[in-house]
């Protein structure tokens, strides 16, 4: 196997996200749950997207695990390797994505490295260095509430700079609008003054394009899925990757008790479950009583358990941003996050004991959390469910066919859960 693309995704509903963008536009693409054992069979690919939890670990154990992937991926040929951020820059000002880029990039000897979390599917753009969440500037958008990375600043210069070594310049929607090689031109002269990454602009696909175009030139950028989609397409124009009408992974119907995980409280994923509750059993758990002990758990798994074989259940901690302050005040933040996480992982583990194969996560740390404890090493892309969000199919898993869907918090549409669970046979 020698990819065309390699990806290291910093949480696994970005790797999802990203596989997802990829597959659609023609690259044959598999996720792997960290870097795959040499014993995992893996089909024969275009892209791989090694997913990591190093959205929010401590910085030098997040850039310690990207090498390593970085290491897998250009050992299978890969020529480019796309660092997989969040479209909302999700991190603090002591990481991850600033330490973890200025290690790929001393490693892949690049002068400069372009870097943009523009995604106009789902209204991520950005013009003159600062992020837009549709019509709102980043900090004023939901993600200002984020549980564990609350984003306060939209000037992505400023915010990369602060993580970063190195100096961050801006190529502008006016340069790239004049073409790639206005934009290779721009990359030159920052990276004469020293500057080793530029946050470049991107309103919509087209500019993607021109990006992705230029990135090839690359052996390193940085950035959301839509860079994905500018990378794929530049490479399937380019004739590196000809199989142009690469699919989404089908596969017999896998059927059996289905259930949803909710541990997101992005406003979007608050809203689809107050409108699954028309649809679903619903259990609110008490995060108080997680932190406490296992009780919440083992409440959970009995209420399960007595509805499970009647139609589709949703469990969720979500709770608003007041709610999530005032808990975090009294047990600390990641402590609270950490416990949460793993309770989730606790009764997605018990669900699967008790028969369930078909599973949609919402939620980036909750996803990695269960699926880590689940023990699944890879996944092939299947249908769209929402834009960033496909039906995955788990490879390699002890517990047989599996289907799952792992939801950004802030994608997908109102009715996201019973969306997911309808395409999820
Ligand atoms: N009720 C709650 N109070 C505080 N934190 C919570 C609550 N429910 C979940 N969490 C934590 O909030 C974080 C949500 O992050 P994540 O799962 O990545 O969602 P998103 O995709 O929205 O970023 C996790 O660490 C989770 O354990
Ligand atoms: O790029 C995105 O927005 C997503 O792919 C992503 O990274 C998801 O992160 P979470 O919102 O933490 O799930």
């Amino acid at each position: 196997m020698k990819l065309s693309l390699g990806c290291i995704a910093d949480d696994y509903t970005g790797a999802s996200d990203l596989a997802n963008t990829l597959t659609r536009q023609g690259l044959r693409t598999v996720q792997t749950i960290g870097v795959p054992s040499d014993d995992l069979a893996l089909p024969e690919v275009d892209a791989v997207v090694v997913s990591l939890k190093s959205r929010s670990i401590e910085a030098d154990v997040a850039v310690d695990r990207s090498r390593a992937a970085e290491k897998w991926l250009r050992g299978r040929g890969a020529g480019h390797v796309l660092f997989k951020i969040c479209s909302t820059f999700d991190s603090t000002d002591a990481g991850n994505i600033g330490p973890v880029m200025d290690a790929l990039r001393a490693d892949s000897g690049d002068a400069i490295v372009l870097v943009t979390p523009a995604f106009p599917e789902t209204g991520r753009t950005v013009y003159q260095g600062n992020l837009f969440v549709g019509s709102v500037p980043l900090n004023e958008s939901p993600l200002k509430d984020h549980p564990l990375n609350p984003m306060h600043d939209s000037n992505l210069v400023r915010v990369l700079a602060r993580q970063s070594q190195t100096k961050v310049g801006l190529v502008n929607l006016a340069t790239l609008s004049r073409g790639a090689d206005a934009v290779r031109e721009r990359l030159a002269d920052l990276a004469a003054k020293g500057i080793g990454a530029a946050i470049i602009d991107a309103v919509f696909d087209r500019d993607l394009e021109t990006i992705g175009d230029v990135a090839l030139d690359h052996r390193l950028s940085v950035g959301a899925s839509g860079i994905g989609l500018g990378l794929a397409r530049a490479l399937v124009a380019s004739g590196k990757v000809k199989s142009a009408s690469a699919g989404a992974a089908s596969g017999a119907p896998v059927g059996g008790p289905a259930a949803c995980l909710a541990g997101s409280c992005s406003q979007a994923t608050l809203a689809q479950i107050a409108n699954a509750e028309k649809t679903m059993a619903v259990l609110h758990l008490d995060p108080e009583q997680i932190i406490a002990g296992p009780g919440e758990v083992r409440r959970a798994l009995a209420w399960a358990a007595d509805r499970i074989t009647d139609g589709p259940i949703l469990i969720a901690s979500s709770s608003t941003p007041d709610q999530v302050a005032a808990l975090q005040s009294r047990h600390g933040r990641d402590a609270a996050g950490h416990a949460i996480e793993q309770a989730m992982a606790d009764i997605a583990e018990g669900l699967v004991r008790s028969g369930v194969r078909r599973l949609v996560v919402a939620g980036g740390e909750t996803s990695g959390a269960v699926v880590d404890r689940l023990g699944i090493p890879g996944f092939l892309v299947g249908e769209e469910i929402a834009a960033g969000v496909p039906v995955l199919r788990a490879v390699g898993a002890d517990k047989g066919e599996m289907l799952l869907a792992l939801k950004s918090g802030n994608f997908g549409g109102a009715e996201f859960f019973s969306d997911a669970l309808k395409l999820m046979r």
